[in-house]
């Protein structure tokens, strides 16, 4: 079985993908490794053969986490670096390397499925967007506070906005002003979310037309989903790259 792990800024996605074809075998999201080896130990019949992973996070934290892979499950473990040009995409950046693996994964990923021009939005810590033209050219992107980067702040440099996520979770039944803090904060937060989508959406139309496909990723991706009508939500575009980048013999 094929160990994937996408380590994102906040949470490591996994899942486990059986040896034979590419369904998968178990999955789950997690705060830290230390909950990543507890995660994947209690999953029943688990035998790993292989892992890759792409990370965001900076390098002594993945080598760290890759040598406890290593040590564990005693696998060896295929780490998705950089490119300047790969499967038909071409890094935008001017310094390729800075890029974020994860933006770059999800590309490949886009560009592959869509096989024409794509916009790829990724609602995560940050929240992300890219362009890739109809021939593969990354045309750049944008960063942006995500949800949590958002309320974050809020909590923090004001006093008086306090509340828990159970509330948090409720304010989002609508969209309509809200009545008490947390459902003030959290559509404000929301509508942000969705203003930023709507904008990359009208840049690129006027790019592009109506010939591109827009692609939503992403742990908060749902929030904006019904804003952009005929957007494919792929909330594995990452692995869909990842294993592009990382193809296991
Ligand atoms: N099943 C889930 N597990 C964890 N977070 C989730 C889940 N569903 C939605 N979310 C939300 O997704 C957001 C985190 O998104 P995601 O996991 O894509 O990014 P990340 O790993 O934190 O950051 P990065 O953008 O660096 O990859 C949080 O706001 C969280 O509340
Ligand atoms: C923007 C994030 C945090 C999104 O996860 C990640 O892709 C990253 O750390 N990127 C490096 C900076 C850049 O992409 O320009
Ligand atoms: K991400």
């Amino acid at each position: 079985m094929i160990l994937e792990l996408d380590c994102g800024n906040s949470f490591i996605k996994w899942r486990v993908l059986e040896p034979i074809g590419i369904s998968t075998y178990a999955e789950g999201v997690v705060g830290s490794d230390t909950a990543l080896i507890e995660g994947l130990a209690a999953v029943p019949g688990l035998i790993l053969t292989r892992c890759r992973l792409v990370s965001v996070r900076a390098a002594e934290e993945t080598d760290k986490l890759v040598d406890t892979l290593k040590r564990v499950f005693g696998i060896a473990v295929s780490v998705a670096v950089s490119a300047r040009e790969m499967a038909g995409v071409r890094n935008g950046y001017e310094e390729f390397e800075r890029l974020g693996l994860d933006r770059w994964l999800a590309m490949l990923g886009a560009f592959k499925l869509a096989s024409r021009a794509c916009l790829v939005l990724d609602f995560g810590t940050a929240a992300t967007a890219d362009y890739i033209s109809m021939g593969g050219e990354h045309l750049g992107g944008f960063i942006c506070p995500g949800m949590p980067l958002m309320r974050n702040q809020l909590r923090t440099h004001t006093r008086k906005i306090r509340y828990d996520d159970i509330a948090a979770e409720r304010a989002h039944e609508s969209l309509s002003p809200g009545r008490t803090t947390v459902e003030a904060v959290e559509r404000g937060c929301t509508l942000m979310l969705r203003g930023f989508a709507l904008t990359q959406l009208e840049l690129a139309r006027s790019y592009w037309g109506d010939d591109f496909t827009v692609f939503l990723t992403g742990g908060d991706a749902g929030l904006v989903a019904d804003d952009v009508p005929g957007a494919r939500l792929v909330p594995d575009l990452v692995f869909v790259g990842l294993a592009m980048a990382c193809p296991l013999p």
